[in-house]
């Protein structure tokens, strides 16, 4: 049975409370998506875009625009690929970021995956963790639980966990170390497979342009400075992505402010040099919105 949404208006499910809640919201909204009154609601219309929210369980999500009830879904693609669900992954939102990893006690002799075979692995992704033990051939037993999994070992319930890490503090505090990554994780924007008519494949496209442009904007600032003209190529020099910059002349003899664009990741790396050039009164600013 197929279950396509036959509303006129593209739906978008998204997580109703959790880690990707908020993240996921401030970014319809940085792309003018404007919603009021989501507390407490399930289905939320949009004020200014033919779009409404569905607000669930993040596992639900894959199955829901696998089926075609909701045409797009933003959620963790750990979650995804858990699901095996048969639908399309748009784009990689840089949020979320996250490893499925086996862990061990610490101290216990474990040092290999190899050293679990005949083991019980406690994990709320036993999909995932089975095709990886699977694949190098190692036989494993999977204990499924829905949360709490790091304290499993304790309780003498598994031998080892496959379980979701970011900073590594869950792991430290439960006494276990990291063996081995499954799969790297961020949250992503995925589409359904069942037919899209042309109305909501261009609402489709317009968002993911949209979103395009507020990723390109993140990655990058807008750099202000002031330095002596004799300056300016070895200030181009040390930012190889002011090869054009905007160059002013100011009022004081032979200094300019030179505007320009730069990698967001790189602005920490180079501010000592670019001030042993001769740069003064650097300003970065954010940027809303980039279109290349
Ligand atoms: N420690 C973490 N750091 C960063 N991202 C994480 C972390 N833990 C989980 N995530 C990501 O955030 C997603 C949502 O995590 P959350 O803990 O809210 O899920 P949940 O408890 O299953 O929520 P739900 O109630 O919707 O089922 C995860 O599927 C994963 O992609
Ligand atoms: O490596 P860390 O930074 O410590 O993060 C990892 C922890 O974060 C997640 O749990 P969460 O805090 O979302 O609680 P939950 O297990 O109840 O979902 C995950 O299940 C780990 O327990
Ligand atoms: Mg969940």
């Amino acid at each position: 049975m197929i279950l396509v949404n036959n509303n006129s208006s593209l739906r978008i499910a998204i997580q109703k409370g959790g880690r990707l809640s908020e993240k996921t919201l401030n970014l319809l909204e940085n792309i003018g998506l404007e919603f009021d009154n989501y507390k407490n609601r399930i289905l939320v219309p949009c004020r200014n875009y033919d779009v409404e929210l569905l607000l669930i369980r993040d596992d639900d999500i894959p199955e829901y625009v696998q089926d075609g009830i909701c045409e797009l879904g933003f959620v963790g693609h750990n979650v995804t690929a858990e699901s095996k669900a048969d639908v399309t992954g748009l784009r990689a939102l840089g949020f979320g970021k996250c490893r499925l990893s086996v862990a061990v006690p610490k101290n216990n002799g474990i040092k290999t995956l190899k050293d679990l075979d005949g083991c019980r692995i406690a994990t709320s992704y036993p999909v995932l963790t089975r095709d990886h033990f699977e694949k190098q051939g190692i036989r494993i037993k999977t204990i499924e639980i829905s949360g709490a999994v790091e304290i499993a070992p304790t309780l003498n319930v598994a031998d080892a966990i496959a379980d979701i890490v970011s900073t590594g503090g869950t792991l430290k505090t439960n006494g276990l170390v990291e063996l081995e990554t499954i799969l790297n994780s961020q949250a992503e924007l995925i589409q359904t497979n069942q037919p899209i008519d042309a109305h909501k494949s261009e609402l489709i496209e317009k968002l993911l342009s949209r979103i395009g442009a507020r990723q390109q904007a993140e990655k990058s600032r807008y750099i202000m400075m002031n330095a002596p003209s004799g300056a300016v190529e070895r200030i181009c020099d040390i930012i190889p992505s002011l090869k054009s910059p905007t160059v002013l002349p100011l009022a004081e003899n032979d200094m300019v402010a030179i505007h320009s664009v730069i990698p967001t990741d790189r602005f920490w790396e180079v501010m000592e040099e670019l001030k042993s050039a001769g740069a003064s009164g650097i300003v970065i600013l954010p940027i809303e919105n980039m279109i290349v």
